[in-house]
């Protein structure tokens, strides 16, 4: 008898899941695998988002157990698991999503060809984005640099495809067994161990289909609305937090624009558009590929990075001693995320007065966001450094006491994850090294005991940031 297999990578949800919404059509027994890539090009998941992976495979099982079925998970190269496993099953067709990355495009495209002499069929369809990105070009045939111009083709182009509903029924190849040389995964091997760091993000976060849905639901109700008005400010919960769940495949983007499809306010264009910022990143990297590791403008490559550990180390730490960047770093540390604002604050800090080079934040961020994600990281930290495609101009210096003044003037969001500068006035807070004796006194703080002086001398920092990019 036929059967099929639906292959599940970064599309943990079952629906507006294409694949698996096609192998229920043929109406055969099919094996749901999760397939874990791990090869030389493969880069390993960061500890967050493996966390939440975790807390993902339960919610997938969860979900497929309701229809009476379950979910194999292997790891390993894939280019030889699934053909075998498609042969060990007498698989006749197997239906997955395409991916975007280089290595993932190049595992793919094996997968199939090896399928293909197997006489097994393979059918992708594009499932992560809002558009198939190769459908998006300018008027030359090329792809587009900037964002407002793919933007502008996407919304002229065909209207985005309406989410498909989970199946109603799931007939499953009962009680699957894999063959005795292929391993199932231990899912234990996700969670830290000692210390287990993942106990405060576990307190923010429910990873699955049905948490990100009640976040989008919430979030078109409740907050959509006063988006525009307050995305940047990140005392307020005023943005989605859907980014872990898109990048799991919890919900899809087709899902969040069509839930929003009929809503008439400010939020909705713009919340649109960030939602294409994601397919943005996504396009960029199909087009350029190394878009991870190499500055998209060659002239970066002669930029005179400083390499100093220890400024590298009080960053991650969130010590560098200027509030908005060290509470943005603790965010981050302890709830595996950081409001957008502040991502760019610290991002420019880091690339800018540290003059780190970008990679070095790219990795700290690969592995400590639960929504790491191999295109929008690099993307962002590419346009915060000045080295990507459409990017912040190189003299676009973030000020984080000016930031930090702009859109954290009460202090909230420092006095929150900087609690040992709470006491001081609102007229400080965002700048604790000009505050008057007799002020850090009556707020019981000693700089560079009870928190640290600044570690560089902002204004310095910016000159010689300016000094270095005019360099180039
Ligand atoms: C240095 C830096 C690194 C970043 N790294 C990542 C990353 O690894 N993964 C990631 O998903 N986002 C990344 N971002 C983009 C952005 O900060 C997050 O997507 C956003 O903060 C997630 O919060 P939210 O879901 O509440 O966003 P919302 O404001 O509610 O936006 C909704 C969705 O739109 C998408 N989006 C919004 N802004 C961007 C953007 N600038 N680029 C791409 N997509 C966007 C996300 O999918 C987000 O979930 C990075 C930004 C910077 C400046």
């Amino acid at each position: 008898m036929a059967r099929s297999m639906v292959l599940f990578r970064d599309d943990l949800r079952l629906a507006d899941h294409p694949a698996l919404s096609e192998a229920c059509k043929d109406k055969r027994d099919i094996i749901c695998l999760l397939m874990l890539d791990k090869g030389p090009k493969i880069r390993p998941m960061g500890g967050a988002a493996r966390w939440w992976l975790h807390g993902a495979i339960a919610s997938l099982r969860a979900s497929l157990r309701q229809h009476k079925g379950d979910l194999l998970i292997v790891e390993g190269d894939a280019r030889e698991i699934v053909p075998q496993l498609a042969r060990h099953f007498e698989i006749s067709d197997v239906y997955a999503h395409y991916r975007y990355g280089p290595a993932e495009r190049d595992i793919d495209a094996s997968i199939g060809k090896a399928l293909g002499r197997d006489d097994i069929g393979f059918h992708q369809y594009h499932a992560a984005v809002l558009c198939p990105p190769e459908t998006i070009k300018n008027g030359a045939g090329q792809a587009f640099k900037v964002f407002s111009a793919f933007w502008r083709a996407m919304q002229a182009g065909a209207p985005i495809h309406p989410p498909l509903p989970p199946p109603a029924h799931i007939a499953f190849v009962a009680d699957p067994k894999l063959p005795r040389d292929v391993e199932a995964f231990d899912e234990s091997t996700l969670l830290p161990t000692r210390p287990d760091w993942a106990k405060p993000i576990a307190k923010v976060w429910t990873p699955g289909e049905e948490a990100g849905l009640e976040i989008l639901r919430d979030f078109t109700e409740h907050g959509l609305a006063d988006y525009n008005a307050k995305r940047n400010f990140p005392s307020i919960e005023a943005t989605s937090r859907l980014s872990p769940y898109l990048r799991f495949g919890h919900v899809s983007p087709r899902q969040i624009f069509h839930a929003i499809a009929d809503k008439r306010n400010r939020g909705k264009a713009r919340f649109q558009s960030e939602i294409a910022w994601r397919d943005f990143a996504i396009y960029n990297l199909l087009h350029s590929p190394d878009m991870t590791t190499t500055n998209l403008r060659p002239q970066f490559n002669n930029m005179a990075w400083r390499h100093e550990p220890k400024m590298i180390r009080l960053w991650q730490k969130g010590q560098t001693g200027i509030p908005i960047v060290d509470a943005g770093m603790r965010q981050l540390w302890q709830t595996g995320w950081m409001h957008n604002r502040v991502r760019m604050i610290v991002g420019s800090f880091l690339t800018k007065h540290l003059l780190t080079k970008w990679q070095e934040g790219e990795a700290w961020f690969w592995d400590t966001l639960v929504d790491a994600d191999a295109a929008s990281n690099a993307m962002n930290w590419q346009w915060v450094a000045g080295s990507g495609i459409d990017a912040a101009p190189y003299f676009r210096i973030l000020n984080p006491v000016l930031q930090g003044e702009k859109f954290d003037g009460q202090g909230d969001y420092v006095r929150h994850f900087v609690p040992e500068i709470a006491k001081l006035p609102d007229a400080y807070i965002q700048h604790p090294w000009d505050a008057p004796e007799d002020v850090l006194e009556k707020a019981q703080i000693t700089l560079g005991k009870d928190y640290p002086k600044p570690c560089i001398d902002i204004k310095e920092g910016r000159a010689r940031a300016m000094k270095a990019f005019e360099d180039l």
